[in-house]
């Protein structure tokens, strides 16, 4: 139950693991172990490190949710607040939201990630996340040679948001919790783009973005990698098109989700695309680097983000902060699913209804890869789902959803 301004809002059940046939249950069971058993073969970590890895490994799923044992840890008093409800329950029974956030930070506990020593702030997904942009791919110099065209040119920056909202919602598709960078799904560039949109309130988010512009426009990052660039080219053209004066980019605290990128990625992905055989994303980077030392392009990272709480119940600080936008941009699923409370809302439940405590205009931009949607029509998803057994979890199907707070 949630209620504001005597608006009173039943939220659904959490998804868990302990769901039937689905998809939190399959990754629990199966995707989770194979995450952990990837985590040891792709680092060379000390053994001390892999026995720990491989205790958690032998958790899954059926383990109790039990207190972070990380001393001297930064986040160990929040992580102690956060599990405090769940000790007692399995891996599998707790909210899925939870126990996913969770899991990840139980990978750096065992890592020794926050401890003194050799895997001291070591990313056990460095190498996916540095295999997950290739600075000569076509695609790379495509979207960079565009966007320098935009640089100058305001009016066609304008008038190209549309295809830079896409371009940032099907880079989503590249998430190597689920595939390699080479085996994701790719829409863009094809009639997929738009034709696998299940819902698209662009007409509402443009007027919106020429009410409030020179905006400030937070955007809450998703996947390192090309996922990245594609966010980082997004920003790039709020910029060039006037719809921006400033750009937040807010990354994670530390490693998370495999591929969730933090301000050190980046960094790195600007230093990969300054060294690039191309001219054309030198010069997209020079811009942005040019954009971070005004002060325009800003990045902001925050253990909120690393948080396993759903956004309705974020402390007020964070959401105070977030409420100063004009334009609040969530990208990715694991984004979507915190802000719809990772609950079984009917599908056509609108998104306004859901979103409603959220404090800033907000824009979703969200392939689906979990069983959790709201704001669909019925027709789209009976005509999808027959057409489409796996719409809900292969990536291939995605949402651009816009709400904006009545004041
Ligand atoms: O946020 P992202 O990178 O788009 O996806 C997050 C994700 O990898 O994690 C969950 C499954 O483990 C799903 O929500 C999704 O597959």
């Amino acid at each position: 139950m949630w209620v504001r301004m005597n608006v009173t809002v039943v939220v659904p059940s959490p998804l868990r693991g302990t769901d039937p046939d689905s998809f939190a249950e399959r990754t629990v069971r199966e995707r989770w172990p194979r995450i952990v058993a990837q985590t040891i073969r792709e680092n060379d970590f000390p053994e001390a490190v892999n026995e720990r890895l491989w205790a958690l490994h032998r958790e899954l799923p059926d383990g109790p949710i039990r207190p972070i044992q990380d001393p001297g840890a930064p986040d160990l008093p929040l992580w102690d607040e956060w599990v405090a409800p769940y000790l007692g329950e399995t891996w599998a029974s707790a909210p899925w939201l939870f126990t996913e956030h969770y899991l990840y930070r139980r990978i750096l506990e065992a890592t020794g990630y926050f401890q003194p020593g050799p895997t001291y702030l070591h990313d056990p997904f460095r190498k996916q996340k540095t295999e997950a942009l290739d600075p000569a791919a076509e695609a790379v110099i495509v979207l960079a040679r565009a966007a320098n065209e935009r640089a100058t040119q305001p009016e066609l920056a304008r008038a190209q948001l549309p295809l830079l909202v896409r371009t940032a919602l099907w880079g989503n598709q590249i998430d190597l919790s689920m595939w390699s960078a080479g085996e994701a799904p790719r829409h863009l560039g094809t009639d997929r783009e738009t034709a696998h949109l299940l819902a698209d309130d662009t007409d509402a988010l443009l007027a919106h973005l020429e009410a409030v512009a020179p905006a400030r426009i937070d955007l809450l990052a998703d996947n390192a990698g090309f996922e990245l660039l594609c966010d980082l080219v997004l920003v790039d053209g709020l910029l060039a098109a006037g719809y921006a004066h400033t750009v937040v980019l807010h990354l994670k605290a530390h490693p998370t989700f495999v591929s969730d990128a933090m301000i050190a990625d980046v960094l790195e992905t600007l230093d990969v695309l300054a060294a690039a055989p191309d001219p054309a994303p030198r010069a997209l980077t020079e811009r942005l680097r040019g954009y971070l030392a005004a002060g325009r392009l800003r990045l902001s990272d925050s253990f909120i983000w690393n948080c396993p709480l759903p956004m309705r119940a974020f402390p007020k600080l964070p959401l105070a902060d977030l409420a100063r936008s004009n334009l609040v941009i969530a990208k990715g699923d694991a984004n979507y699913r915190r802000l719809v409370d990772d609950a079984h809302w009917p599908f056509t439940t609108p998104f306004a209804e859901v979103v409603g405590y959220f404090p800033a205009p907000l824009l979703a931009l969200r392939t689906l890869k979990a069983e959790v949607v709201v704001g669909l029509d019925e027709a789209r998803i009976r005509e999808v789902a027959a057409q489409d057994p796996e719409w809900m979890t292969n990536g291939h199907w995605g949402v651009i959803q816009f709400y904006r707070p009545a004041r």
